[in-house]
């Protein structure tokens, strides 16, 4: 009950929102500061000089294109209300909280009026916004669940969004998989990204709840690209961030593809892939590099010297240079014109979470990407790697145990629109 009317009246508060006003202008005017030690000490967020922002607002949501901060939380919720209103409500709640986190603004630094909890939990109070990212998506499971129209959204989902399937060789938990919304926040500072997370998870309370969270990070002064737990370079092959042709092309999806609310959103596939990490460690130096194909100091194919050499496989037919089944060769075996159609955009961080319940090391990736279609895509990819008659040689080494398949939203144009309001109009 609480929290309800906490919510309400943050949604009241923020009604002005619509006309325009932010949460952290409109909270900043409304609810006084304290002036404690600590706060004047370290003032708001958004008062250091080296305190990098990114705007919320655009026809694409950030976090995709966005260059890969250095840690990451993805978070999914499950949908508990029954009503349509209040899952629209909370869209909007979300859409200016996260608009003002990703300014550097609190939500609110003062208690409310009465006996309600702060609206800000308060750990990110003086620290640098490291760049955060908020990114929000939707699972299938929000169109339609157990064959019930939940929120008449049925014949809005688009063709291209299912469950995610299981693939040969996966060990899917169910309390790691799927859900109905999925909120992925990047930024350098990892309290950053929890607080974002934390926040947006009780400003739901009573609507949504979390069903899994899992954070990644990834080297944070390191030199060109980053390396994954094996100890490879990992993301070489990925395009150009730059490059908007391939963006049109492979990532963003158009009103043409199907769902024409969805024009300007991505499909994100997110899979938790737990390292076999003892085991791997006691392969010899050329068997990992034959496995990944791809040489492990330099992070240049087998048959090249430099980092973004291109692999020549036309001329290796047999795999005597690149194993026909080392990773890189299965995931783009460079033949045919479907390759470049395929292309995504992946931008996964490791994850270590200490030891599992064998007391093995419970590290891995969180892979993400992003691409315009999933069928054609991810699913294309993935199915060369897991072919039970030529798998991949890491699948030895990897046990794939969560994530799900999501349709990141639109972007939100500017102040006054909300998260997902093409898809309730
Ligand atoms: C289905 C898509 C992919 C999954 C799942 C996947 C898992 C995975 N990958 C690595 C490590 C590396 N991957 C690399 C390249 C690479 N991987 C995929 C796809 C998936 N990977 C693609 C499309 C590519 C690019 C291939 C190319 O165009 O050459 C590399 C090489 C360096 C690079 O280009 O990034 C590494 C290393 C791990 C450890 C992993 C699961 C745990
Ligand atoms: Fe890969």
């Amino acid at each position: 009950m609480g929290d309800k009317m906490n919510r309400r009246a943050f949604l009241g508060m923020t009604a002005a929102g619509a006309a325009g006003v932010v949460i952290g202008d409109l909270l900043g005017k409304a609810q006084k500061v304290i002036p404690t030690a600590s706060n004047k000490q370290l003032g708001t967020a958004t008062a250091s000089a080296a305190n990098e922002t990114i705007s919320f607002y655009g026809a694409h949501q950030t976090g995709v294109v966005t260059p890969a901060q250095n840690f990451a939380n993805v978070a999914a919720f499950d949908v508990t209300t029954q009503d349509v209103k209040e899952l629209k409500e909370l869209l909007q709640l979300w859409t200016e909280m996260a608009a003002s986190l990703m300014e550097g603004k609190p939500l609110a630094a003062e208690p409310q009026e009465g006996k309600f909890p702060p609206l800000d939990t308060g750990e990110q109070m003086g620290l640098d916004t490291g760049k955060l990212t908020i990114t929000f998506a939707v699972g299938a499971s929000l169109f339609e669940k157990d064959g019930v129209d939940r929120f008449g959204l049925r014949s809005r989902k688009p063709a291209g969004l299912t469950e995610m399937p299981i693939f040969h060789k996966d060990s899917l938990q169910d309390q790691l998989t799927h859900g109905d919304i999925v909120i992925q926040a990047c930024a350098d500072d990892p309290i950053v990204c929890f607080h974002a997370i934390r926040n947006f998870s009780k400003a739901a309370r009573g609507v949504a709840h979390l069903r899994w969270q899992q954070t990644g990070q990834l080297g944070v002064k390191s030199q060109g690209t980053k390396r994954n737990l094996f100890g490879f370079k990992d993301g070489t092959a990925n395009p150009d961030l730059q490059d908007e042709q391939f963006m049109k092309n492979n990532v963003w999806v158009e009103a043409g593809d199907g769902a024409s609310w969805f024009a300007g959103g991505t499909y994100m596939v997110v899979r938790r892939i737990h390292m076999r990490i003892e085991t791997w460690d006691q392969q010899p130096f050329s068997d990992q590099e034959e496995i990944i194909g791809r040489q492990k100091v330099s992070g240049a194919p087998m048959d090249g010297h430099g980092e973004f050499d291109k692999p020549n496989f036309a001329d290796d037919s047999k795999g005597e240079v690149t194993a026909l089944d080392s990773h890189i060769r299965l995931s783009n075996p460079r033949t045919g014109e479907n390759s470049e159609r395929e292309r995504i955009l992946r931008r996964g961080y490791n994850f270590m979470d200490n030891l599992d319940n064998v007391g093995r090391i419970n590290a891995g990736l969180l892979f993400v990407c992003f691409n315009r279609n999933i069928q054609t895509q991810f699913e294309s990819i993935q199915k060369r790697l897991t072919n039970p008659k030529l798998p991949d040689k890491m699948l030895s080494y990897t046990d794939t145990t969560g994530g799900g398949y999501f349709a990141v939203l639109p972007g939100v144009p500017s102040k006054g629109s909300y998260l997902g309001q093409s898809l309730f109009t």
